[in-house]
């Protein structure tokens, strides 16, 4: 793949890039990301801050989330950091004590942790499909149950984005990805019901191929392929998917919930993508 993935992601990049958003947008508000320390995460969290808002983000590993943290504060951002394996509940748990105890309030959760390896389905291991359903479908879902239990128990309103993959045409090579993110869409869609009575809101966003580091865990010979996917013949970028999580999340989305935001140059119409290469059957 060609797109220079690095520039793409660079911080001060993103900081610069164009948006359509309003610098004080979120001023006063709290907005939480997880795996903000890399990639689209990155993007949204970075996002987050320069329209105001407070930022909380987490994930597994402390270094990348601290880089972003010190970033944000460097252009006099707040930014509080939280370790979190989204997996675990008890962590998730401690995540929303320690956002209420430093701020009391929260308003928005993007749901970006995830990932997944490729590999055929038919050669999956219980233990490869229990992880990527552990990490995507269950920690998603703590993280999101966890956020309307807060809300309804503080009693103010929010939203959950929630990065899901496009499902509609399956994915060749992350079967157990598909099958967990098809999963959040049915309980987001579900859930959508349940808690607009608490104000809630909940969507999903559906990025096609987006050029952030995370793709490194895909074959080369995939990733050859990988600007057939879409007929805009190139990824997404992190900002593109930024964007159309703080679409969802401020007034503009205010009259949308349950809803599939699909952003894939249309690689839902045409396009191939296969994760862990092209088989000969059909070349
Ligand atoms: C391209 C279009 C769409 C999407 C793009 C993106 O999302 S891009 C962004 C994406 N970003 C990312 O995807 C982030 C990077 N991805 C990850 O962090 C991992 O894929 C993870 C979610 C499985 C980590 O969960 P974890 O820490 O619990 O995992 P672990 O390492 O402990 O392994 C548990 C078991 O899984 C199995 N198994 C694991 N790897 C392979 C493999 N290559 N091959 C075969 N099997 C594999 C194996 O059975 C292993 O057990 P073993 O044999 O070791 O006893
Ligand atoms: N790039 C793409 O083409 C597409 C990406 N997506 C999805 O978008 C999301 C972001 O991916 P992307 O930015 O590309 O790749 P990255 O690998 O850079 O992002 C994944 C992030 O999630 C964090 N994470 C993973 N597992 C956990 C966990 N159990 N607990 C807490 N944090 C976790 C990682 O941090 P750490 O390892 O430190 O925990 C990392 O920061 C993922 O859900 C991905 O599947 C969907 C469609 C396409």
């Amino acid at each position: 793949m060609s797109t220079d993935v690095e520039a793409l992601n660079n911080p001060e990049t993103l900081w610069n890039a164009e948006t359509v958003y309003r610098p004080d947008l979120f001023k006063g508000k709290v907005a939480l990301v997880s795996g903000g320390g890399s990639g689209i995460g990155r993007a949204v969290a970075l996002l987050f801050a320069r329209l105001g808002a407070t930022l909380v983000i987490c994930g597994r590993t402390a270094e990348k989330l601290e880089k972003v943290a010190a970033f944000v504060r460097g252009k006099g951002g707040t930014v509080l950091v939280v370790p979190t394996n989204v997996r675990e509940p008890e962590q998730v748990d401690a995540l929303y004590q320690r956002i209420h105890a430093e701020f009391g309030r929260l308003d928005y959760v993007v749901n970006n942790a995830g990932g997944q390896f490729p590999q055929n389905a038919i050669d999956y291991a219980p233990k490869g499909w229990a992880a990527v359903i552990n990490n995507n479908l269950n920690g998603s879902w703590y993280m999101m149950q966890r956020a309307a239990q807060y809300w309804r128990d503080v009693k103010t309103p929010g939203s959950i984005v929630n990065i899901v993959v496009v499902t509609e045409r399956g994915m060749p090579g992350v079967a157990h990805t598909v099958a967990a993110r098809a999963g959040i869409i049915g309980a987001s869609r579900t859930v959508a019901v349940e808690w607009a009575p608490l104000g809630i809101r909940v969507n999903c966003v559906a990025p096609g191929l987006t050029a952030t580091e995370g793709l490194e865990v895909y074959p080369p010979e995939a990733q050859k392929e990988f600007p057939l996917a879409n007929p805009l013949k190139r990824p997404g970028t992190p900002m593109e998917i930024a964007e159309s999580c703080i679409y969802l999340s401020a007034s503009s989305g205010s009259f949308i919930t349950g809803e599939v935001l699909t952003v894939d140059g249309g690689g839902k119409l045409w396009g191939e993508l296969w994760t862990a290469g092209r088989p000969e059957y059909y070349r």
